[in-house]
Order: structure tokens, then sequence, then C-alpha cells
């Protein structure tokens, strides 16, 4: 017999926390959720392996808010009770949203900051001496703060590791092992991690005192009725071509985010689809952090479709798997510009309701796959992955393939069945959009998003906190570089689609469309100009009078 879920309501949880669950429109805990609770709430560490979007930070969050509630009722002392350690910015964003939405209705009690990194370190002072009940940051921004006497930790109740897992991967060890001699003996803790890796084990070791170990059974991606994930070889032009085909003709539906391997890539693709007409915003470590977190927002609200993200964290994993040490290994591309050690859009971000995650550039260990497709299917909905596998991916794609394998012996990814060749009459096109994106163009977008986004982000920051409205119409995803932009390539001729494929899908842009019933309207109202029934000027006259309206300046 299958056993009851244990509900919210039956968890001990204070009324105004579970109105505010109510209101998110949580009807149950999922799997984590219920069984980490209740073992938080005894006051047990816990130590939390489930797979991605699987709901772990609330998992967390709930009973240390609960945690500094009832803890209010007996200490009335303000300090600060709870740290919440992320491994990047967004992800502090993040948190911080969530904890805010769960203490709508206790927000005197629980006061949660997050000081991953936005502002200046001497502008999160005074926020600090508030000594706020909850601070969600970074270990080196929160290392920062403890030096600096601006945070003292030494009456902290419960410390949070989210994303466990890259803590030490990011490059925070020393950080994290420098910032635990400002703890007390006596705290509760919890990590959270969504694989169970050697840097965890370590981490465990550091901070847990006994433990509760939660490894939920199955898989660290959700199942395939819920997950598609699919493959295809495709070397270069190929991928090209088939990520034109596969949004021009609207293939893939909904909302989707494309991972690249390098900032130069994410470019490369902006402005290949730029030159296709599908704009597309890109994500990457050089923009600033308003910026990335701007964009993040307005994708979760469903202004853009499309997002390129760049994957670079890779660089700094010591264990990733070599490509293919001989032939295939690319080199690693120099750190340009000023890159954001604290950025990750793979790990942890809970983009909203992504239909479609496409490794455009294969990742490069099976760790950074499992956070990539991650990011759709997340909670309860549907989601797929499709990879794009060039033969020089080919060694990382076996691993991960060997890690999907399930117990029925049954592998999750599964080829992706595309007849390239119904497709060729689209690659004379995207050879020429291809063409157009040279090195010094990608060069040129990418110094001149960077400034865009830098005046976005710094000159407009007051004026947007004063205007938040005004905040929805700035836009992520212009072109870049749209002098180069041929218009007729952002159209799809009929004659071009595959045979297959005519009559299911509409290639039409927005813009085609209304023109075309704006024509047919005209044609109509031409048809009734030019019967005699009906209209009072012979047909020549209507067609002079239409050309005339045509061309006013003539
Ligand atoms: N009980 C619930 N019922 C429905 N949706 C939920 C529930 N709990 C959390 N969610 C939603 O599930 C999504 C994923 O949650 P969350 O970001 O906490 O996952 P995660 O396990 O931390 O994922 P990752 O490992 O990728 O960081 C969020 O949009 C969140 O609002």
């Amino acid at each position: 017999m299958e056993e009851e879920t244990l509900q919210f309501h039956e968890m001990g949880i204070d009324d105004r926390l579970l109105k505010a669950i109510a209101d998110l429109g949580w009807a149950e805990p999922t799997l984590i959720q219920e069984k980490a609770i209740p073992l938080a709430l005894e006051g047990k560490d816990v130590l939390a392996r489930a797979r991605t979007g699987s709901g772990k930070t609330a998992a967390y969050a709930v009973p240390l808010i609960q945690h500094i509630l009832k803890s209010k009722q007996t200490v009335r002392e303000q300090d600060v009770r709870a740290v919440v350690l992320v491994p990047t910015k967004e992800l502090g964003q993040q948190v911080h949203a969530m904890c805010v939405q769960l203490t709508r209705y206790c927000a005197r009690d629980v006061r949660v900051v997050d000081i991953s990194g936005k502002a200046d370190v001497s502008a999160q002072r005074p926020i600090l001496m508030e000594k706020p009940d909850v601070v969600v940051g970074t270990p080196s921004r929160v290392l920062i703060h403890l030096n600096a006497q601006n945070l003292l930790l030494q009456n902290l109740e419960v410390l949070v590791v989210d994303e466990a897992d890259l803590l030490f991967s990011f490059g925070f060890e020393a950080d994290v092992k420098n910032l635990l001699c400002h703890l007390p003996k006596i705290y509760q803790s919890f990590l959270m991690s969504a694989t169970l890796s050697v840097d965890v084990q370590s981490l465990k070791e550091m901070i847990l005192h006994n433990p509760v170990i939660l490894k939920l059974e199955g898989s660290q991606l959700p199942a395939a009725c819920q997950l598609q994930q699919y493959s295809i070889p495709c070397e270069e032009e190929d991928k090209f071509l088939l990520v034109y085909t596969l949004l021009k003709l609207q293939l893939v539906r909904g909302k989707t985010l494309l991972f690249v391997d390098s900032i130069d890539r994410s470019y490369r693709l902006k402005l290949f689809l730029e030159q296709v007409g599908v704009p597309s915003c890109v994500l990457n470590s050089e923009l600033p952090v308003h910026s990335r977190c701007h964009i993040i927002s307005q994708f979760n609200q469903g202004f853009y479709n499309y997002i390129i993200a760049s994957d670079e964290h890779r660089l700094t994993l010591p264990k990733a798997p070599a490509v293919d040490a001989k032939k295939g290994a690319k080199k690693q591309p120099k750190t340009k510009g000023t890159k954001d050690k604290e950025y990750g859009v793979s790990r942890g971000v809970d983009f909203q309701n992504v239909s479609n995650v496409i490794n455009f550039d294969f990742p490069k260990s099976v760790d950074s796959y499992v956070h990539r497709v991650g990011r759709t299917a997340r909670a309860k909905n549907q989601g797929t992955a499709l990879s794009f596998i060039s033969h020089t991916e080919m060694p990382v794609h076996d691993e991960v393939k060997k890690s999907l394998i399930q117990e029925n012996g049954e592998c999750m990814l599964n080829p992706y069945e595309f007849k390239m060749d119904q497709i060729e009459g689209f690659r004379y096109r995207c050879r020429d959009a291809m063409r157009s994106v040279t090195k010094q163009s990608v060069k040129e977008a990418r110094l001149r998003e960077i400034k865009q986004e830098l005046l976005k982000s710094e000159k407009l920051k007051t004026y947007f906190e004063d205007n938040p409205r005004d905040l929805q119409l700035l836009r992520h995803d212009g072109d870049l570089h749209p002098a180069v932009v041929k218009p007729h390539m952002r159209n799809v001729p009929e004659y071009l689609i595959p045979e297959v494929l005519r009559g299911v899908i509409d290639p039409m842009t927005k813009v085609r469309r209304r023109r075309r019933i704006l024509a047919s309207a005209r044609s109509k109202n031409n048809n009734r100009s030019n019967n005699p029934l009906k209209s009072f000027r012979s047909s020549g006259q209507g067609r002079k009078a239409h050309k005339a309206k045509a061309t006013p300046s003539t």
C-alpha cells in the first residue's frame, strides 16, 4: 500500500508560514521537503541529495524560518541567527526571493537579506549592522564582512550550504574554511546538493555533526515521463543548421535555454540567430550582475523565449573529464575582460517554465550535464533536453549516457531521429548567416553588449529603483549587429520547408502574418471596388487611387 504524503499542515509549521506556502500554490510538499522538514524541525543536521528542481530550497527555508519564529519566542535580542551560503549571486537572489515569499506574513519577525554581491561592501555594512535574522551570501562576501566585523556570528543557530557540490569547485574552499573559524561551537547545519561528490563529503566532515543523510532514490534527473532527453550527432555547421530549423520552423516550442561553452560562442550564436530574425538574450559572467538577474527575472515573467547561456564554470572544475587528450582537446579560452567567478546559470537557478534545454555545445562533465538539463522539467513541469554532439564531444556524451542507464537497463538519453537531409534546402541560407558572423563582429558585439548593459545596470539603477514599472521596458534581446542583418533572411520561403512539415508548421513571422492579413483584406476591398455593384469607380481609377496611397511622397 502506498504511504500517504505528510502534508505541510501536519508538520507543526507556523500558520503564517502555512499561509505563505498556500499563496505559492504548493498543494503538498515535494519528496525532499516531506523527508527533510520534519528532521530539520527536530533539530537534526541534514545532508540532502535530491534531484535538480525537486524543491530543495524550501526544504531548508521552511524549517529555517520556523526555527527563527520559535527561537524569537524565547530570545528577544536581535541577532543574525542563520546564514545561507550559496555559490553564485544569481542563486543568492533567488534564495532571498524565496525566503521573502515564505516570510510574507511574518516579515517583521524574520528579516532576510541577500549580500551575495550586488551592492558595494560598504553599502551593505549598515544593513548588516541592523542584525537581520537571515543572511544569504557567497562565502567570499560573508567572509569579507566577518573580517571587517560588519557581521558577527557568535550567536548563529543555523548554517545552510546550498548547492554544496559547487562551493569547492567554484574556488570557495579556503573561504569556507576561514569562515568556519568565526562560527560558534554549536549550530544546526543543512547541506543541500544535487550530487554527492567528494567535495560534498569533505564539507560534510567540516560542517555537519551526526547528520541524517537523505539520499533520495532514483536518478539525479526527473523520470522519462517528465523529462525527455535526446541527443544527435552533428558537426559545427550542422549545429547552426539544426538550430535554425528548430527555432525558425518552431519545432521546439516554448521557453528555451541554449547552452554554449564560452562567452564568444554565446555572441556567435546570438548574432547568427539575429541574422535569421530570432531574438535572444545572452547570459554570461561578463555581464553586470544587475543585468544578469534582470534577464533571468524577465525570462521567468515570459518576456523572452530564448536565452543563450554560456556555462563557463567547468574551467575551474578540477575533476571534469578531459575531452580527448590528444585529438579533441580544445584549448581553454583565455580569460578576457572581467569575468565574475560568482556567476553560474546552469547551477541552482530556478528558470521557470522552461520547456526545452538545448545543449548547443555538449557539457564537459556528467555533473555539468545534470545541472544544465535540470533547468527544465522543474517541480512538476514537463520538459525536453536536446544535445548536439560533435565528434570531439562524443567521449563525454558516452559517459553521460552510461550515467543515465536506469535499473531496467534502459538509457534515459535517446537518439533524436531527425532527417538532416530534409533540411538541406536551408543550408545555403544558414551558411550565408554564418558568414556574416565573423570573429570581428563577435568581438564588437561582446564589447557593445557589455557597454550597453553597464549603462543599463549602473546609470539607470537609481532611476529604476524609483520607477520600477519602467524597468519592465528595459529589454536585453535587442540586435547587436543590426547593420548586417539582411531582411530577407528573417523569413523562411515556403518552398524550402521539408515536404513532411508543409501544412504542419507556420514559418511566418508575426509581421509577415500581419502583412498577409492586411494584403488579403486589401485585395477584398479591391474586389469590392472592382465590383460595379458596390463601387462607382472604374477599376482603372480604383487601382490608381490605391497606388497613390501606397507612395504618398511621389
Ligand atoms: N511543494 C512544492 N510544490 C510545487 N512546487 C514547488 C514546491 N516546492 C518548490 N516548488 C517549486 O519547484 C521549483 C524548483 O525548486 P528549487 O529551485 O528549490 O529546486 P532545487 O531542488 O533547489 O533545484 P536545483 O538543484 O536545480 O537548484 C521552484 O519553482 C519552486 O517554486
